[in-house]
């Protein structure tokens, strides 16, 4: 595409004259560029773009973007917000691929990650290609793609969306985090359905209040189309337990509807069934009523599979199909994931990194267990200090044994966050080991037959982060030679 083409997308107020060379691709990262790329200089947290404009040229860039003119070789495009322009000249370099796609976007302190995966079983189940972006990695059908946030930047994400719409997926699931929301990652997105999960403390680093938090959150809602295409309905599906949903209802001009089990609901769970084993209820949609029986765990795992058949409802699929495939699931990978090697009392390692999700984890497993209950667990560093006490008081409130220890500390002092977890429990009974494997190690020696030993936070991930050190490092099988070991 030539570039003068291309910056019509931008519409702006005088016209951008100049050279006109073709554009082959374009990028905000020097080390990506080749012969043709639009290089995009874009203001970090850490360095500042435009310092790498003259070594994106030497790489081959045939011109730049920038907030302010540089002395280059190539043209130079100067806008007032690089970053804001990059998701306009993205959608449209790519052709607006979540115009050629069904996009379900899935926002929420807690939960995005399992119900993305819920849905998107149930959509695969159905014969449909799907995509689906998010924390564990971005999957376009079989074939898996790893990422960095749970929430790519707008050119990823457009670039990601082209590949879909290239190899025909028909329906993209994806996470759309606070940050993302707030940094308009996901600016020119063209969402079909938008869902709500919770909303709980986290990201008061990023988002300092909670007013500020939820305002984040209701962009997804606030963004969803609004015109009422006959062939094109958007839907809004908001937890009604969950206060937060009156605002993003508010928000939006979309066909909204509910889920939940307390408050009234479009799909609502009664008569629920919890066992150590698997989850119960009758699922109640207007008249109707079916039982479903999941081999999920835990209160908040119905309201994942609530959001998920909601979704899957104002997609079309036939409710008992979609009742089908969730019964089908065991789970999601580092979601309460039960780690067997032959022992006498159970092993899980769960994702929860926030009071809320720590809270439900720990709720679950006292409504079963009946000896002692122990918890690995800690907080990240460079990350929401607020939480640090919470949860530290969460652990001590459930759990028999507290164990506190080192998530991944990032460019924090280890110890100092520990301090902040131990200002939330003073007098309280609990251990401090700062070394990981040795907290796991530790639990998994003095556990004994019925006991069960939560290693919490980190879930899926395969590495620690101690300074700039990224070091391999994967709960369960840390877990499964603590096991062996006894
Ligand atoms: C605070 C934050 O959001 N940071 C994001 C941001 O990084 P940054 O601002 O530090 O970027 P930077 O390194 O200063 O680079 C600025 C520009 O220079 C370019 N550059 C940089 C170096 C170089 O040699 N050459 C070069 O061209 C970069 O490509 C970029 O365009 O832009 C990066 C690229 O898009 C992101 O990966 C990075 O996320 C970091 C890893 C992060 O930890 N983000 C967290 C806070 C986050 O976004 N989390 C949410 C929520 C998670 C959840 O709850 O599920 C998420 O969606 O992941
Ligand atoms: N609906 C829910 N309500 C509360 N807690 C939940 C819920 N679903 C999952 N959890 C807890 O939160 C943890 C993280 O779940 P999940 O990865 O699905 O959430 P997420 O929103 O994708 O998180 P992240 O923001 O880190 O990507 C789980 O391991 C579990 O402990
Ligand atoms: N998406 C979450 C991941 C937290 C995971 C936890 N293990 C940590 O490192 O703090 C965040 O960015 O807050
Ligand atoms: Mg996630």
């Amino acid at each position: 595409m030539k570039l003068q083409q291309l910056l019509k997308c931008l519409h702006p107020i005088i016209p951008f004259k100049g050279e006109d060379p073709e554009i082959t691709s374009i990028e905000n990262d020097n080390r990506k560029v080749q012969n043709g790329s639009l290089f995009i200089c874009i203001k970090g947290y850490t360095v500042d773009g435009h310092d790498f404009a003259s070594s994106a040229v030497k790489n081959g860039a045939a011109a730049v973007l920038a907030e302010r003119p540089l002395d280059i070789d190539v043209p130079v495009v100067v806008v007032k917000d690089t970053n804001r322009a990059m998701a306009v000249l993205a959608d449209a370099f790519f052709g607006q691929p979540t115009q050629q796609l069904r996009l379900i976007g899935i926002t929420g302190t807690n939960g995005k990650t399992t119900t993305s995966h819920l849905l998107e079983k149930i959509l695969a189940d159905r014969g449909q290609k799907t995509g689906l972006i998010g924390t564990m990695y971005t999957k376009i059908g079989e074939k898996t793609i790893e990422t960095k946030n749970t929430t790519p930047e707008s050119l990823t994400l457009q670039k990601t969306f082209h590949q879909m719409v290239e190899e025909g997926v028909e329906t993209a699931v994806m996470e759309v985090s606070s940050h993302a929301l707030d940094l308009g990652r996901v600016h020119g997105c063209d969402y079909d359905v938008a869902v709500f999960t919770n909303l709980t403390q986290d990201h008061l680093d990023y988002h300092k209040t909670m007013e500020e938090y939820k305002r984040a959150k209701s962009l997804l809602f606030s963004q969803l189309g609004n015109s009422y295409e006959v062939g094109r309905p958007k839907f809004a599906i908001l937890n009604a337990d969950d206060a937060a949903s009156a605002m993003f209802k508010r928000s939006t001009a979309a066909h909204v509807y509910t889920y939940g089990i307390e408050e009234k609901a479009d799909l609502q769970a009664v008569n629920i069934q919890m066992t150590s084993s698997g989850t119960s209820f009758d699922l109640v949609i207007g008249q109707e009523q079916y039982r479903v029986e999941l081999q999920l765990i835990g209160k908040f795992s119905i309201y994942n599979v609530l959001a998920a058949l909601s979704a899957a409802v104002v997609s079309d699929v036939p409710i008992h199909e979609a009742i089908t495939s969730i019964e089908a699931v065991k789970g999601v990978a580092g979601r309460f994931e039960l780690v067997n090697a032959g022992q006498n009392f159970t092993v899980i390692v769960d994702y929860a990194h926030t009071p809320d999700s720590l809270e439900n984890v720990l709720k679950t497993i006292q409504h079963f267990a009946n000896k002692k209950v122990f918890v690995v667990v800690g907080c990240g560093g460079d990350r929401d200090r607020t939480k640090r006490p919470l949860m530290a008081q969460i652990a001590c409130r459930y759990a028999s044994n507290p164990i506190f220890t080192s998530d991944n500390p990032r460019s924090e002092e280890p110890m100092a966050i520990l301090k902040e977890m131990e200002a939330g429990v003073q007098g309280e009974d609990y251990i401090v080991i700062e070394d990981r494997k040795e907290a796991i190690h530790t639990a998994i020696k003095q556990a004994e037959a019925g006991d069960v030993v939560l290693i919490a936070g980190k879930g899926h991930e395969t590495y620690q982060q101690i300074g700039n050190v990224i070091h391999d490092f994967d709960d369960r099988l840390v877990a499964r030679e603590a096991i062996e070991e006894r």
